[in-house]
């Protein structure tokens, strides 16, 4: 038996012992009386209360604890007493003991109020009886005068001691507590939960046998390694239910986040990755892409120009003068053109880009199909900010280009994409200047009840392609990636992820499931 409970004495935690010996000084404190005494807080208390019990070694009794105090107008009064009572002593004051009813607020010095409460009482209580408007004290009325009732006996008590136990209080209290009860304002009853901890046989052997309580180590130190004491030391256990600080260590900015899945997706479907400069000449924004130089897109409303350097060097003449010809009368590919006299100056200017597309026909210049190539940028539009526009923001532009590829093939590229993102999009129908067939991506925003473009995507027009030198089909695609990092973050307004919300980026779970290296 000793063996066994030497055992159970050498498991038990730091925490159970002290309740223990806690317990052995008195049976009857409680939980939170130990709590202060051990310095364990409650929460321990309670957790090795649990464990002992469950080890038979004290049981953990639930009691109920009801107190009655009184309420603010219980006290206001038991400081002037209850309106019945006033009624009787104004009755007890008069000649032939009654009490006209209109004169009865006056006479006996109570609320208007409470004149139906006063009534209401008087007469359960018999106390007074009421006839054709005259209050009349009776025989019982005359005999209480002096005497207190039990439930102002309550009220003065509660004026006393602020609250009393109900399981305590004697016979004539509980009649009152009965009666205050009836009158729903002036006390209230508090339901409390505690806990009576008792020693079972178990614990009073172990207490029999001692328990010595040595503290914990948390930490070695040189001095203990050196005096070779750290092998007697009692090391305290991880606890792993311990509180800790928050901590927030460092990570991508959600957006970059974003744009390195991005590029993980089309290197794994096996593009290249190109890349263009921002500032860009309007050949390579807009001419090289068929743009007409009166599109509205290039006005300066809706495009940045930049003074410094105001021109840009244009591409080999070759290309130039195709491109010309293309827009003035449609060259060689059986297009009409635009049919206007095509300006080098303006093709010259230099612009903020407005889209990435302009790196897609400049690799198609510099490279041979079958190709597969995408490029992630930054682009600059005179947009108006609202929660889904920035005047600058992130695109992924994308081109295929070999002999079969068609039109199913773009929106199976767009689809296989978009999926391996988790995004649901539908497709419209678009039109670009340089593309055709073309089609536009949407995605349902739920919060604002609205669909949200994604992008825009098409089959280069011939027109683009012949200047360029290319004679197989190029499906192409430009999609924004701040409306993906929206919809992937649930932030309903887009300026959020350019606002340094350092509660908000640090509340984003660092893994999800895409690397950074
Ligand atoms: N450049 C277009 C998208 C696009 C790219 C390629 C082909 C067709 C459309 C945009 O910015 O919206």
């Amino acid at each position: 038996m000793n063996e066994n409970i030497n055992k159970i004495i050498n498991e038990l935690h730091i925490y159970e012992k002290k309740l223990l010996i806690s317990l052995g000084e008195n049976e009857n404190k409680s939980p939170d009386e130990i709590a202060i005494e051990t310095d364990m807080g409650i929460k321990s208390v309670m957790s090795a209360a649990g464990s002992l019990a469950s080890k038979d070694i004290i049981q953990v009794n639930t009691l109920l604890d009801s107190k009655v105090v009184l309420t603010d107008v219980g006290v206001e009064i038991a400081n002037n007493g209850l309106p019945e009572r006033k009624v009787l002593s104004a009755l007890g004051e008069t000649n032939n003991g009654s009490i006209q009813m209109k004169d009865l607020a006056q006479k006996s010095k109570i609320s208007g109020s409470d004149i139906k409460i006063a009534i209401g009482w008087l007469v359960r209580k018999d106390w007074a009886k009421i006839n054709k408007g005259i209050i009349t004290i009776t025989e019982n009325g005359k005999s209480n005068t002096e005497i207190q009732g039990n439930d102002e006996k309550l009220i003065n008590s509660l004026l006393e001691n602020n609250q009393l136990d109900i399981f305590n209080l004697d016979d004539d209290l509980k009649e009152g507590l009965d009666l205050l009860n009836d009158r729903k304002n002036l006390v209230e009853i508090i339901d409390k939960k505690t806990h009576k901890f008792h020693l079972l046989d178990l614990g009073i052997a172990i207490l029999k046998i001692g328990l010595t309580i040595q503290e914990d180590a948390t930490q070695l130190t040189h001095q203990q390694l050196k005096d070779n004491n750290w092998k007697s030391l009692n090391y305290r256990p991880y606890d792993i239910n311990a509180e800790f600080p928050k901590i927030f260590p460092g990570k991508g900015h959600p957006l970059r986040r974003i744009i390195e899945e991005i590029r993980n997706v089309f290197l794994n479907l096996g593009f290249s990755e190109s890349n263009g400069p921002i500032l860009e000449s309007a050949f390579w924004n807009f001419d090289s892409l068929f743009q007409p130089q009166d599109h509205a897109a290039r006005e300066m409303q809706d495009t940045f120009y930049v003074k410094n350097p105001k021109e840009a060097y244009l591409p080999d003449n070759e290309l130039v003068n195709k491109t010309a010809l293309l827009h003035e009368n449609g060259g060689n590919t059986g297009s009409d053109g635009w049919g206007y006299k095509w300006d080098k100056d303006i093709a010259k200017q230099t612009v903020l880009r407005t889209h990435t597309t302009g790196i897609s026909t400049k690799f198609l210049h510099e490279n041979q199909p079958p190709l597969k190539m995408f490029s992630v940028g930054r682009v600059f539009r005179r947009e108006t900010i609202t929660y889904k526009h920035l005047p600058e923001f992130h695109q992924v532009e994308g081109i295929v280009a070999d002999k079969n590829i068609n039109y199913q093939n773009l929106l199976g590229v767009l689809k296989e994409f978009y999926k391996k993102l988790g995004f649901e999009v539908r497709f419209r129908p678009a039109y670009f200047p340089y593309t055709y067939l073309s089609t536009e991506c949407e995605v349902y925003l739920e919060d604002k009840e609205a669909w949200i473009e994604f992008g825009g995507s098409g089959m280069f027009r011939p027109e683009v392609l012949e200047p360029l030198g290319i004679n197989v089909p190029v499906l192409a695609f430009g999609l924004g990636i701040e409306r993906l990092a929206m919809i992937r973050y649930d932030i309903s307004d887009i300026r959020m992820l350019y606002k340094s919300d350092i509660k908000w980026l640090r509340e984003i779970p660092i893994d999800n499931g895409i690397s950074l290296e």
